[in-house]
């Protein structure tokens, strides 16, 4: 379960402002969230991540208060437990696409890539078209197929939650269905709550609960 309790948050030298009183989701929940540019769908992601962190109030994951941590145990939580597909993907450059699907064995604690991980990265990179091409770096493929690694890199450890910013954002409407599939499939198999911003009003019937920033952001209610 994720837990948002009395949140502020506020970036340095910025008058943008977050409050949420409260928000829950339930585990194995599938929620969109939508609303316009600039209304802090992305920064809310971030604070769920740890990624970001609030001035006040908590973000509970499970049993873990994600906001009280440090920052190593953040990035190790998250590479552990959390998936994230990025606005921009986040690739690393000078990995082959096969390397930056197993990055976060390398910053989760105590996770060792072995014959299982590699077979994992293999089958999610075909289970999404990119057979042929996970040995070549991010700068040789497709802004689509860098999307598809990152929505491999963000499922390899099985995580407990999917954040997924825009995760079909560059992708062909066949693509687009292909990868949504993929997300909930993995996830409903892993029993993971997803998170997905979303542009794409169509594929918000797939989804148990949608969250509307335009409305969302300093209301009063938000529990689900
Ligand atoms: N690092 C930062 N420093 C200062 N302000 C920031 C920073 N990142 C984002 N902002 C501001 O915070 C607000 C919310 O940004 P955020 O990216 O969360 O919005 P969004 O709803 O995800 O937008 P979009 O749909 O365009 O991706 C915006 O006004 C943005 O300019």
């Amino acid at each position: 379960m994720i837990a948002i309790n009395d949140l502020t948050f506020a970036y340095p030298d910025s008058d943008f402002r977050l409050n949420i009183p409260s928000l829950v989701l339930e585990p194995g929940e599938k929620v969109a969230v939508v609303g316009p540019s600039g209304t802090g769908k992305t920064t809310l992601l971030n604070l769920i991540a740890g990624i970001a962190v609030p001035q006040s109030g908590t973000v509970r994951l499970g049993d873990v208060t994600v906001s009280n941590m440090g920052d190593a145990d953040r990035r190790s939580l998250r590479a552990g437990r959390i998936g994230f597909v990025f606005q921009d993907f986040a690739l690393l450059e000078y990995l082959t696409a096969r390397e930056n699907i197993l990055f976060p064995y390398r910053i989760a604690a105590g996770a060792k890539i072995d014959d299982a991980a590699r077979t994992r990265a293999v089958q999610l990179a075909q289970s999404c078209g990119l057979e042929g091409k996970l040995d070549r770096r991010p700068g040789a493929l497709s802004q689509g197929e860098q999307q598809r690694v990152a929505l491999c890199r963000s499922l390899i450890m099985k995580p407990d939650l999917v954040l997924a910013d825009e995760a079909t954002g560059n992708l062909d409407p066949a693509n687009k269905v292909a990868i949504l599939d993929l997300l909930f499939a993995r996830t409903s198999e892993q029993g993971a709550t997803l998170l997905a911003v979303t542009h794409d009003h169509e594929l918000l019937p797939r989804f148990d609960r949608v969250i509307d920033f335009a409305t969302f952001r300093d209301a009063g209610e938000h529990a689900a």
